[in-house]
């Protein structure tokens, strides 16, 4: 190791760690963004839901007065004033009975309403933060994706279950005074007794609503490792692969013990809610059969009239399970802000690489794009990978980078994109650490064609102007950029032209008249890798990994011979294990072990007889006896 840190990286944060339930700061926190979400979302829904709460909460006390009221004037004896005294508080009930009826269908339509409309702003939520990550060290925790995979479940449900939750409670509050003050104007010994029996039940939500958080953090990593077997099991991708190695059972067979992994879990998690619950339930039972012959025994020694008793049968049971409501929704609301505090936590996470103090705009590149003492490794515990590399690409001048697989070319040009910073050393654009750079402005200024360029399943245009959407209303640079990267009568002779779906798993895109997609070869998906980065006409640095070793020889030699003429006069920097498309390039450096071990143009490294020369005159040994034009394609 050499050198002090020019700039020592943020320790990657590591935001998926299990989490300890949280506490009850984090809830409150989560409990604020889940409702400013609900209201923000859809206000009158959620104010006409509250509303309808409280009434439908309120008309099952009332009823119950009106009924002991009946009762009482129906079997109080007093002859010709029952009809009379008895209309206005059936009419009354009849009333609340179709309330009552109407308020469960109108319920679950706002509810329904409010999930879609809170569910669709915390979904965008979600994915607008984390565009905001920049880098890509989070996407390579499992942990992270083990929490953004609940985040995403949770964004989707757990606002509206909050507000549901809150409903709930609400309901079950008003429901629960209502009767208990109806109980204790028969009995306020009862009264106390039967409120004094929810303290249990309060408890054993409470902790069943942990131990269920705790359950979904511990089957995440089984759940999203079946979504992955049962994806590879479907994708067409790997179908080709998978039937000629018959690996498909040995898939499924990973896929089915990671279901029963989870299932194991699931069961243990169902038994303790079974065991618990039934133990509330038989004490409930034995309190309320109590109570019953307690009323029956009042009744009949003349304490308590007919409407009392009725008024007693219905109460008991509807504190209880008032009770048991107010309980169960404290624990599903409980449950749903644990679950929630995944999706805060993801959403208020921040950008992943440290954010310049004093951000200096990436100006249009002068002088030279400096590698200082770059030493870089994917995590504290992996080995390093760039190990001190020191290079300096003059503004209009082609670098290519050469050396054996696993070397550090790409890790290099990654870091060049920053798509992570380096561990130590720094990396300068005309002498501005590139750190100091917002790493949107510094990528408006690079077009690069990765290794493995991404196939999206979109159309043909898309697919090109992807990397600079502006093209997307402007069909001639897609058509030119396609044209460069020689693929214009290739995509212009697809059945619906540019507008084609490159994808067998989906329809085809509009106007093409064919029904399916196409799917290009693998050449093809390199060229439109090209295209992508063509069509950043003005970018300054231009980076190739690996351009064309999926290409014929044919195509290959035209690439080159292209890439040459779009390298002239530009920054660009140029990866390939095809020795004859990297003589040209005005400086070549030979990665070793993370080293740059040679450095200098073709001829200088030649005759060096080091690693290039070994690998330059291996590969065009191969070449000797092939016919004269594939050698010319070589050369
Ligand atoms: N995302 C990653 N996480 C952890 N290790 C990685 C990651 N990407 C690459 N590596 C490791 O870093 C080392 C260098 O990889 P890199 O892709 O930079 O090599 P390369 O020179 O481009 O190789 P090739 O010629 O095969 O493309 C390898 O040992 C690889 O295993």
């Amino acid at each position: 190791m050499s050198g002090t840190p020019a700039g020592a990286a943020r320790t990657p944060d590591r935001p998926g760690r299990a989490p300890a339930t949280p506490g009850a700061r984090d809830l409150g926190r989560a409990l604020g963004l889940a409702l400013r979400l609900a209201f923000r979302s859809s206000p009158w829904v959620l104010a006409s839901h509250l509303a309808v709460t409280l009434v439908s909460a309120a008309a099952p006390v009332a009823a119950t007065w009106l009924v002991k009221d009946i009762l009482d004037t129906l079997t109080s004896g007093a002859s010709g004033t029952s009809t009379a005294g008895i209309a206005a508080p059936a009419a009354a009930l009849a009333a609340i009975s179709t309330v009552a009826a109407v308020a469960p269908q109108l319920t679950g339509y706002l509810r329904a309403r409010m999930m879609r409309a809170t569910s669709l702003r915390a979904h965008e939520d979600l994915h607008a933060a984390v565009d905001t990550f920049t880098g890509l060290r989070r996407f390579e925790h499992p942990e992270f994706l083990d929490q953004l995979r609940l985040a995403q479940q949770a964004g989707g449900l757990a606002p509206s279950q909050v507000v549901e939750g809150a409903a709930g409670l609400t309901r079950s509050a008003v429901l629960l005074a209502g009767f208990v003050g109806s109980l204790a104007v028969l009995d306020p010994f009862l009264a106390a007794v039967v409120s004094l029996s929810g303290i249990p039940v309060l408890w054993a939500e409470i902790t069943l609503s942990r131990r269920r958080a705790r359950t979904f953090w511990d089957i995440s990593p089984s759940e999203r490792r079946e979504i992955f077997y049962a994806t590879l099991l479907t994708s067409v991708e790997a179908a080709k692969e998978i039937r000629l190695y018959g690996a498909g059972g040995f898939l499924r067979g990973r896929m089915m013990s990671e279901r029963r992994a989870a299932d194991v879990l699931r069961e243990r998690m169902d038994r303790s809610e079974l065991r618990i619950q039934s133990a509330l339930q038989t004490a409930a039972a034995v309190l309320a059969g109590a109570g019953l012959l307690w009323a029956v025994g009042a009744a009949s020694r003349g304490a308590m009239t007919v409407g009392d008793v009725s008024m007693l049968l219905a109460a008991i049971p509807a504190v209880q399970s008032g009770i048991g409501g107010l309980a169960g929704e404290l624990g599903q609301a409980h449950h749903s802000l644990v679950m929630f505090d995944h999706y805060v936590t993801i959403v208020r996470l921040g950008p992943d690489l440290p954010a310049p103090h004093r951000p200096r705009p990436a100006g249009p590149l002068r002088e030279a794009i400096e590698i200082q003492d770059v030493w870089f490794r994917y995590e504290d515990e992996l080995p390093w990978v760039l190990r001190g590399v020191d290079l300096r690409i003059e503004r209009g001048t082609a670098l290519a980078l050469a050396g054996v697989n696993g070397s550090g070319k790409s890790t290099l040009v990654k870091l060049l994109c920053r798509f992570y910073d380096p561990t130590r050393g720094r990396i300068l654009w005309d002498g501005t650490d590139l750190r100091d750079i917002p790493a949107a402005e510094l990528r408006a200024r690079v077009a690069a064609t990765f290794q493995d360029p991404m196939r999206y399943d979109l159309t043909a245009r898309e697919n090109i102007a992807i990397s600079e959407l502006t093209a997307l209303e402007a069909p001639r640079r897609c058509e030119e950029a396609a044209r460069l990267a020689g693929m214009h009568e290739d995509l212009a002779r697809l059945p619906g032209g540019y507008a084609t779906m490159l994808s067998r798993t989906f329809r085809s895109g509009e106007g093409d008249g064919s029904g399916s997609g196409v799917q290009l070869s693998g050449g093809q998906w390199q060229r439109m890798g090209l295209a992508r980065s063509f069509l950043r006409t003005d970018a300054d640095l231009l980076i190739l990994d690996e351009p064309s070793s999926g290409l014929d020889p044919a195509a290959e030699y035209e690439i080159h011979a292209r890439l040459r003429e779009r390298r002239a006069g530009r920054t660009s920097v140029l990866i390939s294990h095809r020795l004859g498309a990297v003589k040209d390039a005005d400086v070549i450096a030979v990665l070793e072990d993370g080293q740059v071990r040679e450095l200098g143009d073709h001829r200088r490294l030649l005759a060096r007889g080091g690693t290039y020369h070994r690998l330059f005159t291996l590969q065009s040994s191969g070449y000797r006896d092939e016919p004269a034009e594939a050698e010319g394609a070589c050369s």
